[in-house]
C-alpha cells in the first residue's frame, strides 16, 4: 500500500539542483495526511527515499492513539517495500512535535483496565510494550532512518529521535525529556537509547531528571545531532542530499551497515565481530561489490551504478 501511495504521489526525480528544490517543496507539501493513515504523510521526494512527516499540525503533531498504531503499520511497511532504501522523517507546521497526545492518551494510561491489581497490571504492560513498538519499529527497519527536527521536540519526540540512525535538526530546534513534568518515568525508549547515543552519563541524567530543554548547539556538542541547519528549507534540502548519497549505495552494504552497527552497540566487539562474520559470509557474495568496485575503479558515480532491489 505504502509502495503505492508513494507511486501515485510523485514520479520520479532527477538530481538537478532544480529537481532537488521541487523535492525539498513536496517534503514541506502542506498537503493532509496520507490515507488510510491520519496522522502521517508519506511521500517519495526522490528515487528510492521514503519521506514520513508526522501530520497533525494544528495539535502540534502531538502523538495521538492512532499516530502510536500508524507508526507501526507505516514502518512495517516501509520495511518490506522494495522501491525504498531510506526514510526521511520530519514535522509539519511549526515544530517536530509536542510529544503525547496528553487529552487523547489520558484514558489509556490513567484509567487501564483489569477486574483485579493483577490484571490491571498485566493490561498496562502489555499498553507500554505495545507502544514501546511504535519506535522500535523505527529500529527494526533495515532502512536507515533520518530524522530532521524543527522548533520543538518534546517527550515522546526524544523517544521517537533516539530510535533513529541520522538526527539533524534546525538552529531553533530544542528537545526536553519531559516525562518527569508529567509524572513519569519516560517509558518508551528515551531512558534506554539516549544514553547511547550522547556520550556523557552526567548529561542524560540531568536532562531527564530536570526536563530542562536542551538547544541546538548543545545538541549538536552533545553528539545528539550531527548537523544544525540554519532554517527548515535548508534542513530539508540538507536532509534529502544526504538521502541521496545513501540511496545511491548499494542497498546489500546499507541494510547490513545498519543492522551491524545496532547490533554492536548492544553486544561487546567479540559478539559484534562474530556476527558480522556470520552476516557477510552470505552477504559478500552479493554482485553488489563488484558493481560498486568497479564504479570506484571507473571513478564513476555511485548514483551511475544499477544495484537490484532489497
Ligand atoms: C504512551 C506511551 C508513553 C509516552 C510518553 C510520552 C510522554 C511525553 O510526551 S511528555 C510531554 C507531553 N507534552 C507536553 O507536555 C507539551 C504540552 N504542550 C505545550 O507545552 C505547548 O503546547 C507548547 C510549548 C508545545 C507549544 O505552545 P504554543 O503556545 O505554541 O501552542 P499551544 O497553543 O499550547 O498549542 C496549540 C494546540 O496544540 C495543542 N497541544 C499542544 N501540545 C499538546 C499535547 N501534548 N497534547 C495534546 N494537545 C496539545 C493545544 O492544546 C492547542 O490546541 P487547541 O487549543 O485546539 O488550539
Amino acid at each position: 500500500m505504502l509502495s503505492v501511495i508513494c507511486r501515485s504521489a510523485l514520479p520520479k526525480y532527477g538530481r538537478s539542483w532544480l529537481s532537488a528544490q521541487v523535492a525539498v517543496r513536496t517534503m514541506s507539501s502542506s498537503e493532509g495526511p496520507s490515507p488510510p493513515f491520519t496522522t502521517l504523510a508519506v511521500s517519495r521526494p526522490a528515487e528510492a527515499v521514503t519521506h514520513v512527516q508526522l501530520h497533525r499540525p494544528k495539535k502540534l503533531n502531538a502523538m495521538n492513539k492512532a499516530f502510536w498504531r500508524e507508526m507501526v503499520e507505516c514502518f512495517n511497511e516501509i520495511s518490506e517495500d522494495q522501491d525504498c532504501r531510506v526514510v526521511v522523517v520530519s514535522g509539519a507546521g511549526k515544530m517536530f512535535t509536542a510529544g503525547i497526545d496528553l487529552m487523547d492518551m489520558a484514558g489509556d494510561m490513567l484509567q487501564p483496565e483489569g477486574d483485579d491489581a493483577a490484571r490491571v497490571a498485566w493490561n498496562v504492560r502489555k499498553l507500554v510494550a505495545k507502544y514501546q513498538e511504535t519506535f522500535s519499529v523505527i529500529e527494526k527497519c533495515p532502512k536507515p532512518v533520518l530524522v530532521a527536527v524543527h522548533g520543538a521536540c518534546i517527550g515522546g519526540g526524544v523517544d521517537l529521535i533516539t530510535a533513529c540512525d541520522i538526527r539533524l535538526c534546525t538552529q531553533d530546534a530544542w528537545f526536553q525529556v519531559k516525562e518527569v513534568d508529567i509524572g513519569l518515568a519516560a517509558d518508551v525508549g528515551t531512558l534506554q537509547r539516549l544514553p547511547k547515543v550522547i556520550g556523557s552519563r552526567s548529561l542524560v541524567n540531568e536532562l531527564a531528571l530536570t526536563a530542562r530543554k536542551m538547544y541546538a548547539d548543545e545538541a549538536k556538542s552533545s553528539g545528539l545531532v550531527s548537523r544544525v541547519f540554519p532554517d527548515k528549507d535548508a534542513m530539508m534540502a540538507g536532509a534529502l542530499e544526504m538521502a541521496g548519497e545513501i540511496a545511491a549505495r548499494s542497498p546489500v552494504a546499507v541494510q547490513g551497515t545498519k543492522l551491524n552497527l545496532i547490533y554492536s552497540r548492544d553486544h561487546s566487539v567479540a559478539e559484534g565481530l562474530d556476527y558480522m562474520a556470520t552476516w557477510n559470509m552470505s552477504m559478500l557474495q552479493t554482485q553488489d561489490v563488484m558493481k560498486s568496485a568497479q564504479a570506484v575503479m571507473e571513478k564513476k558515480s555511485l548514483k551511475e551504478t544499477l544495484f537490484s532491489k532489497l
